[in-house]
């Protein structure tokens, strides 16, 4: 039986375990539960704190897990992110409070907080940076104002958490972070591996495409395939009308409204955009 793990709480674990849902698997219906088996697609899902999922997985226990790539490159542990997610997108960064024009080199001798303390320890090693790290376990932009800490390094999403405390962003950006499939290093890949990679794959493609559909004059149909061209070939089928034809193609999810607009330009009609749920390639 194939083993995942899954982000049992934390600004990763809704979307994941909405992911393997679309995907077809079984996932909790009580938040406290720990594991779910899913006997019809012989895989059971582990649902672990986000920040041990890697250990797990790097342990060669679990087969597979989702978990952030910020997270993933903490741990130290010897996995590989095998597939992006499209979710949970981040940076993690150095700031301090707002009105000194922070540079990377002020960084030297100040207690800087932070709960990734190997991603930031090997960050400052590689710039040649000596500082005391405080290791705390989350509410990082909080220790500053309450004494413990003169900087932080942490997650920044929107950045609103930053704001509320009076702290700017500085530096380099540490890690640019996203939910991420990932596996051991030192362990085979497996056709349940593959399986369970391909159906997410799946889902995460939907998500970035929509399917079109519209008619247009078979003498303008050259034209319009070049503004829908598909991934490999539009279907185009025939309509009552001999001098009409009906396409059906995919395009990118954040150019629709523009192919539709040239589209609707070069004549086409009965424009209509679908979302696609989960598909196979
Ligand atoms: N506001 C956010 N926007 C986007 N991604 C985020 C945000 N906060 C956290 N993440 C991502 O989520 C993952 C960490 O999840 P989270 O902070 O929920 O876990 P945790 O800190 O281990 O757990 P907890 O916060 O419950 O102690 C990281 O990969 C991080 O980049
Ligand atoms: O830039 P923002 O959109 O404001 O998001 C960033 C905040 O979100 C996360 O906190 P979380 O909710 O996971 O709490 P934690 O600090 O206890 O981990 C992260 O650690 C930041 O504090
Ligand atoms: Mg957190």
């Amino acid at each position: 039986m194939l083993r995942v793990a899954v982000p049992n709480k934390g600004a990763l674990a809704e979307r994941a375990s909405e992911m393997l849902r679309e995907a077809g698997y079984r996932q909790r219906n009580e938040q406290r539960d720990l594991t779910v088996i899913d006997s019809a697609n012989d895989v059971e899902f582990f649902f672990l704190r986000p920040k041990d999922i890697a250990i797990y997985v790097g342990s060669g226990r679990l087969d597979l897990g989702i978990t952030g790539l910020d997270l993933m490159r903490d741990s130290g542990a010897n996995v590989e992110p095998r597939l992006s997610l499209g979710f949970g997108g981040s940076t993690f960064r150095y700031a301090g409070p707002r009105g000194t024009d922070w540079q990377l080199a002020d960084i030297k001798g100040k207690r800087l907080a932070t709960a990734y303390k190997t991603l930031v320890q090997a960050d400052l090693e590689k710039h040649g940076i000596e500082a005391e790290i405080i290791r705390l376990d989350g509410a990082v932009e909080i220790s500053i104002q309450l004494g413990v800490a003169d900087l932080i390094a942490d997650v920044v999403g929107s950045g609103r958490t930053l704001q509320q405390h009076d702290l700017v962003p500085f530096g380099h950006t540490i890690c640019e972070s996203e939910a991420v499939l990932i596996h051991s290093a030192a362990v085979e890949d497996s056709a349940a591996k593959q399986q369970l990679t391909a159906r997410l794959q799946g889902v995460v493609f939907a998500q970035h495409y929509l399917m079109l559909d519209y008619d247009c004059p078979r003498s303008l149909l050259d034209e319009a395939l070049r503004v829908t061209p598909g991934l490999e070939s539009p279907t185009v089928a025939p309509l009552a009308d001999p001098a009409q034809v009906a396409v059906r193609a995919m395009v990118p999810r954040k150019d629709a409204n523009q192919l539709m607009d040239e589209l609707s330009a070069l004549g086409a009609k009965a424009i209509l955009a679908s979302d696609i749920r989960f598909c196979r390639l």
